[in-house]
């Protein structure tokens, strides 16, 4: 017999919105505090946003069969989106009112394999430099020992929130 596993989410266009008319710092701690919904892939991959401060953005998972790659431990894809999220929240955490972001780029180094004995895994992301126009941000995957399962780089391009989203 399989397995199966079910989830609800939310229409991401509220969140988009609120994103569009709030600084950062604020959207991302109504979104700590439940107070917006969270988004679609983190319902769908089951991780959360735990910390967040100005230039820090914090988020955990806790491994699952679900996260699995076909040789026997969880996908590169789900270390990659966790570090994208820590170095992208990270960067919109420093974000005035009318500014939005995206990630350029994403380089990920695999350090350790992660299995569901790994236990809840935290990426903890970090701006590095920030300009006008692009921000340089880090992140961290590490288990509850703070042993280093994976590193990352992100490059972010900073421009005005579109006239649609304000
Ligand atoms: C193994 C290596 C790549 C290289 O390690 P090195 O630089 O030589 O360093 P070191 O030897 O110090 O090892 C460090 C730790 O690793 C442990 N360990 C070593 N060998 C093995 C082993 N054979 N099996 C188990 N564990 C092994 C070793 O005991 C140590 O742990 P410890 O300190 O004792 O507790 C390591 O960096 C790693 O596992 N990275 C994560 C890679 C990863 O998870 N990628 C993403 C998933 S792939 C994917 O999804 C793509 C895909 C998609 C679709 C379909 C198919 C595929």
């Amino acid at each position: 017999m399989g397995r199966t596993r079910t989830y609800n989410w939310e229409d991401p266009a509220i969140l988009a919105e609120a994103a569009g008319r709030m600084a950062g710092i604020d959207f991302l701690r109504e979104l700590h505090a439940g107070q917006l919904p969270g988004p679609p892939i983190s319902y769908t991959l089951d991780f959360a946003l735990d910390e967040v401060e100005p230039g820090r953005a914090v988020f955990s998972l806790t491994p699952g069969e679900e996260h699995y790659n076909p040789i026997g431990s969880v996908h590169g894809g789900i270390f990659a989106t966790l570090l994208d999220s820590a170095a992208g929240c990270a960067v919109q955490s420093t974000l005035p009112q009318g500014m939005a972001y995206t990630s350029l780029d994403l380089t990920v180094k695999f350090l350790r394999r992660i299995t569901v004995d790994t236990g809840t895994v935290r990426a903890i992301g970090t701006v590095v430099s920030q300009g006008r126009q692009t921000a340089l941000a880090q992140a961290q995957l590490v288990d509850a020992k703070d042993r280093l399962l994976a590193h990352a780089t992100s490059s972010c391009m900073l421009f005005p929130v579109p006239p649609a989203r304000q």
